[in-house]
């Protein structure tokens, strides 16, 4: 807020519209206890409501609309809507929940209507197909996972997808504080667990692999947990997690061969959490325990989950920012709610500007010949007809 006062001249405070969208992380204390996220809510409208701009409201998004509205973002920067280009897929990792959206020539809704937003823009019409995932984001992945491994309560845990040497002591009920693994509580655990690492990818691999169901299917396609998908489809931006992990990684080059991928991890994963600490000091530490697990999330989820494979992962590219702008929801949020992307393309001028001079410079061309020629016959006639003395 302080940042969008400074950038917004005081005078235009007023008139500057301020809205607020909350996602995964809101949607899923809402499940777990609606008068707090109501309470939140409160709170965060009486403290907007008191700022100099113009607040018109705070909503919680649905996953569909988190997922669209990153897709409007990344192709209105891209400014392939105005042009009519064909679009860019959109995914987004964040916390608590993760969106693929993409436009298919193949989806029109008809299989799986509840995956379809429509949009018109400029003049153009989308079928985009569109999913959120609950507890697919990166934070809660890792409670899943974590929730998997520990099913039977156990006081001390090896993990693959911690360093080796990376020890913690892990609280049971923080760890199940969550509507996504609640349910799958131990009945009579300790009350903590000693996490140990032990720095595989290829055994994180195969416990990370264990939180997505890929046994039914009840479409022609799916990705996982039975939900439809269509075969992926163009180029795709990846935002948010995707490049706060990879770009960390050094693995944003989607170019590289697969084989080349793993390896990187394998060798990251395996190196000792001493040395992770001595080499990464100013690197929060949360994230730097945790990159060797959300780099084989990422992988597994892209790869495993949304059946890009080692020809088609080159189409993917990891952004943080097109253009200056930050890629995510929240600019296609805006957008729309201000319709400041129209669904009809705005009236075009007959001509281009540079038709019109064209068009001024001939005018004027024509006219001087016409003038040169008029005074040119008027000189002739005189000269024929010479004064007569009267
Ligand atoms: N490594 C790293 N991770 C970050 C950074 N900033 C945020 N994250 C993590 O990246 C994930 C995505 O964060 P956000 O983009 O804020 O997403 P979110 O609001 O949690 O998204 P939802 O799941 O939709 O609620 C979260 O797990 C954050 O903890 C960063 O600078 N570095």
């Amino acid at each position: 807020m302080l940042k969008a006062r400074e950038a917004v001249p005081s005078s235009r405070h007023g008139e500057t519209p301020l809205y607020l969208g909350a996602t995964a992380g809101m949607r899923l204390l809402n499940i777990e206890n609606a008068s707090a996220s109501d309470a939140v809510f409160q709170a965060v409208e009486a403290a907007l409501h008191s700022s100099p701009f113009s607040f018109r409201g705070a909503r919680i998004l649905s996953g569909q609309e988190e997922g669209a509205f990153g897709w409007v973002t990344v192709n209105y920067l891209d400014d392939r809507l105005t042009q009519g280009q064909e679009t860019t897929g959109a995914l987004d990792l964040g916390g608590a929940s993760t969106q693929i959206s993409f436009v298919s020539a193949r989806f029109d809704g008809t299989e799986s209507p509840d995956n379809l937003m429509n949009f018109r823009l400029y003049g153009n019409d989308y079928n985009l197909y569109t999913h959120s995932y609950l507890c697919y984001g990166k934070d809660q992945a890792l409670r899943k996972m974590l929730a998997l491994q520990t099913a039977s309560g156990p006081t001390s845990l090896s993990d693959p997808c911690f360093h080796p040497g990376y020890i913690r002591t892990r609280d049971y009920s923080e760890l199940y504080a969550s509507p996504c693994v609640a349910r799958s509580k131990p009945q009579a655990s300790p009350r903590n667990f000693t996490l140990k690492g032990t720095g595989d990818f290829d055994s994180c691999r195969t416990a990370v692999k264990k939180i997505f169901d890929f046994s039914k299917c009840n479409f022609s396609r799916c990705s996982f947990n039975g939900v439809f998908q269509p075969e992926l489809q163009g180029s795709f931006g990846a935002f948010s997690a995707y490049y706060f992990v990879l770009d960390f990684l050094n693995l944003t080059d989607t170019a590289a061969p697969m084989e080349t991928i793993k390896d990187k991890l394998r060798e990251y994963c395996a190196t000792p959490w001493a040395d992770m600490q001595r080499q990464h000091p100013s690197t929060k530490v949360k994230y730097l325990a945790e990159y060797c697990f959300s780099g084989t999330y990422i992988l597994t989820l892209l790869t495993e989950g949304y059946n890009f494979t080692a020809d088609t992962f080159k189409d993917i590219t990891i952004i943080r920012k097109i253009k200056g702008s930050d890629a995510g929801w929240t600019l296609g949020y805006m957008l729309n709610l201000t319709n400041m992307v129209p669904a009809e393309a705005p009236d075009a001028p007959p001509l281009p500007h540079a038709g019109y001079v064209s068009v001024m410079v001939l005018t004027g061309l024509l006219l001087g010949v016409l003038l040169l020629f008029i005074t040119y016959t008027l000189s002739k006639t005189q000269c024929s007809n010479p004064h007569k003395i009267v």
